[in-house]
C-alpha cells in the first residue's frame, strides 16, 4: 500500500516498517472514526489527552528551533509552534467546550502513561541526538494524520460524527503542510547524508527512531479506546 507523496526521506522511513505503519494509519480507532462507529466517549477522551499531547509537542518542535542548522529549518519549526500554539489546540478547545469541558481541565488533565511515553520519547531524541534525530521522531504524526485524512475522506460514510476532524487533516492547507515538511526533511537529511543516506549507518538509527515513535502512535490509538 502506497501513501501520498511526502518526499523521498519519508517513503523510505514508512517503507521499512510496514507493519508498524499499518497498524497506525488502519488502527481500529482510525476505522471508527471513518465509518462513525467510534463511541463519543472514546474520542473525547482521546481530544483531552490529545491537547496534552500537543502541549508537549510544542516544545519538541521549540527544541527544532534550537538545533536547526538553516533559517529554512528554523522556520518550519517556528511556524509549527506557532501553528500548534496559536490554532491547532484551539481546536481540542472548542470540540471539548461543546461536550462541557473546560481548557483549564484540558490543560491539567491527568496524562495517560502511553501519552507521557510518546512526548518525551520525541523531547529526548531532540536532546539526546541531532536535528535528524528530532524530525524523524516528529515524522510520523506529521505525515501519519495526513495520510489517515486522505484515506478518510476518501472512504468515510458520509454521516461521521467525525467528519471535522477527517476533513482537518484532508483539507488542501493541512496536505500542502506536509508537502513542505517531508521538502524540509529531504534537505536536511541530503545536507547531512549525502544524496545516498540510505547506505549510511546513521540512517538505521533513524528508522530505529521514526519505527519507534510510529509504536508510540499505536499506543496512543490503543489508549484512547480504553479510555471509554
Ligand atoms: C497522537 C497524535 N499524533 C499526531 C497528531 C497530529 N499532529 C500533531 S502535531 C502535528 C504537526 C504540527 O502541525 C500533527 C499533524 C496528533 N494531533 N496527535
Amino acid at each position: 500500500m502506497s501513501g501520498p507523496d511526502y518526499g523521498r526521506s519519508f517513503a523510505a522511513l514508512r517503507a521499512a516498517c510496514p507493519d508498524e505503519w499499518s497498524a497506525y494509519t488502519d488502527h481500529a480507532f482510525v476505522r471508527g472514526l471513518g465509518d462513525g462507529t467510534l463511541p463519543q466517549a472514546s474520542f473525547l477522551h482521546y481530544l483531552v489527552q490529545d491537547y496534552v499531547f500537543l502541549v508537549h509537542f510544542a516544545r519538541a518542535w521549540s527544541l527544532g528551533v534550537v538545533k536547526a542548522e538553516t533559517m529554512a529549518e528554523m522556520k518550519t519549526c517556528a511556524r509549527t509552534v506557532d501553528a500548534l500554539v496559536n490554532h491547532e489546540m484551539a481546536l481540542h478547545v472548542k470540540t471539548c467546550a461543546k461536550a462541557g469541558i473546560e481548557e483549564t481541565a484540558l490543560f491539567s488533565a491527568k496524562e495517560e502513561v502511553a501519552n507521557l511515553a510518546y512526548t518525551r520519547y520525541v523531547i529526548d531524541a531532540g536532546l539526546q541526538g541531532d536535528f535528524l534525530d528530532l524530525m524523524v521522531a516528529l515524522a510520523p504524526c506529521c505525515f501519519g494524520y495526513g495520510e489517515i485524512g486522505l484515506r478518510l475522506v476518501g472512504a468515510a460514510c458520509n454521516d461521521t460524527p467525525y467528519a471535522d476532524w477527517i476533513a482537518t487533516y484532508a483539507d488542501v492547507d493541512y496536505q500542502q503542510v506536509m508537502v513542505s515538511f517531508g521538502d524540509m526533511l529531504d534537505a536536511a537529511v541530503i545536507r547531512r547524508l549525502g544524496a545516498d543516506f540510505k547506505a549510511t549507518p546513521r540512517w538505521a538509527q533513524l528508522q530505529g527512531r521514526f519505527t519507534k515513535a510510529t509504536e508510540l502512535e499505536v499506543g496512543f490509538w490503543d489508549m484512547g479506546l480504553l479510555g471509554a
